[in-house]
């Protein structure tokens, strides 16, 4: 007796009994029968996988459209609309980091004197989202659009130099933060050289090419002990890897300036701070903390020496931002090729005042009215430098940068700000 398999699917030719030929119509009816039922399974499985594959694809094209948050006709006309300049001479600037502290300053600053600003910000989580999206509703109100995409994104740059002949890049977006590369080093690799590089490489290819200002930081100057820190003073003992990537940036810009004729400003930025600030920088932190009545912590230096920085204002840094934009010279190339020599410059934007943290808290204690819990501790091996103190004579000369507010002042705008902007009424918050 044929088992069932056997009986539908005969291995040999030799299995079927030819003398039996009712039991062998039988057979080839059931023969016949299970071929076609396979044809049919196999054609309705070809169907489905068809079918199956082309839906696949159309959820990809599709949800690629539906999530892209740039690209369309509306989108066009948006980045469009926010570059139109409004100012014989102006410029227009394509700002990166838009929705950060310095970024949004920035644009504003640009947007309010005629020139033409679009943003680009990938709205991170370094720090809390919702306040890189309040200043994007901020510059909203002025007519300024922030794309969101990465300066990793090739595609994004080239379309939207594409769209706009930008005469200028304000290139603020970074991972910044000198103790968190301990956490997350490749963040820094990814945002502040990765980044860098693809910004940079849109910009030589663009045509016209822009000028480019771009942020460094007070960090290059590291471990050195020359005060105060000066341009020409070494810059190759970095303590963070967040410095070591700024100083990276410097080489590699300089590259691009060499090859490409691209114009670029380096800005050494001296410990920012203001309204709109970010919330993992210690002003900010420490605010936060003692009106929430939790201890903060104070790190000192070697030899019980207290830190100091030469905080400087959020304004002082505008002013030095669009002053180096005013006077950047054109980038020089087309198309990709060197078409001259283009100028390569470095600034240091500080206030030439440093302050040490300890004092920082007392300003902050006055202006809050409450007293800090202060919880001392010796400086971990983080990545800190014990201080730092900006020489600026270069930026007053070549840019007209004169820094204006003392931390006393500035401090007293951030917590005005800070209070309103967390809805406190008189030290206790609004609910
Ligand atoms: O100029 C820059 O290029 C950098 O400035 C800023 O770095 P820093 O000068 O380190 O500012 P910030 O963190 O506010 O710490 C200030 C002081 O408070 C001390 N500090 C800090 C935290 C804490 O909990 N306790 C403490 O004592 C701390 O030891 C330090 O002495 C930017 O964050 C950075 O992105 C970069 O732009």
């Amino acid at each position: 007796m044929p088992s069932l398999e056997e009986e539908l699917f005969p291995s040999t030719p030799g299995k079927f009994k030819i003398e039996r030929s009712h039991h062998m119509n039988r057979q080839l009816y059931r023969c016949f029968a299970s071929t076609s039922t396979m044809f049919l399974w196999a054609l309705f499985l070809i169907a489905l996988t068809a079918s199956y594959l082309s839906f696949q694809g159309f959820v990809d094209s599709g949800s690629r459209y539906l999530t892209a948050s740039w690209g369309g006709i509306q989108w066009e006309k948006q980045v469009r609309t926010s570059a139109q300049i409004h100012r014989q001479g102006g410029m227009s600037v394509l700002v990166t980091g838009a929705a950060g502290f310095v970024g949004s300053h920035v644009s504003l600053a640009l947007k309010r004197r005629g020139d033409g600003v679009v943003g680009l910000d990938n709205f991170n989580d370094y720090y809390d989202p919702s306040l890189k999206k309040a200043r994007k509703s901020l510059l909203a109100t002025h007519d300024v659009f922030i794309v969101e995409g990465d300066v990793n994104d090739a595609k994004l740059l080239a379309k939207l130099f594409d769209v706009v002949a930008f005469t200028h890049v304000m290139h603020l977006a970074a991972q910044a933060g000198v103790r968190y590369a301990m956490e997350n080093p490749h963040s820094y690799v990814h945002s502040n050289i990765a980044g860098l590089v693809t910004l940079l490489e849109a910009c030589k290819t663009a045509n016209p090419q822009p000028a480019i200002v771009w942020a460094s930081s007070s960090s290059v100057y590291g471990l050195n002990e020359k005060v105060p820190f000066s341009e020409s003073d070494q810059t190759d003992q970095p303590a963070s890897l967040y410095a070591a990537t700024k100083k990276a940036g410097e080489e590699i810009t300089h590259t691009y300036n060499h090859i490409y004729g691209l114009s670029i400003t380096g800005l050494r930025f001296f410990t920012v701070y203001g309204p709109w600030g970010r919330p993992d920088m210690a002003y900010f932190s420490f605010t936060r903390n003692i009106l929430q009545g939790k201890p903060i912590t104070v790190y000192r230096g070697k030899n019980h020496v207290d830190l100091a920085r030469d905080f400087t204002y959020i304004d002082d840094i505008v002013k030095g931002c669009v002053g180096s934009l005013d006077t950047s010279a054109k980038s020089t190339g087309s198309g990709g090729k060197k078409r001259g020599p283009a100028p390569y410059r470095i600034f240091n934007l500080g206030n030439t005042s440093p302050v040490t943290v300890p004092t920082l808290v007392s300003i902050l204690e006055r202006h809050l009215k409450v007293k800090a819990k202060r919880n001392i501790v010796d400086m971990p091996g983080n990545g800190d430098v014990p201080f730092t103190h900006a020489n600026i004579s270069s930026a007053r000369r070549e840019l007209g940068y004169k820094p204006t507010t003392d931390l006393q002042t500035g401090l007293k705008k951030f917590v005005k700000w800070y209070l309103s902007y967390y809805g406190y009424n008189h030290g206790k918050p609004v609910n």
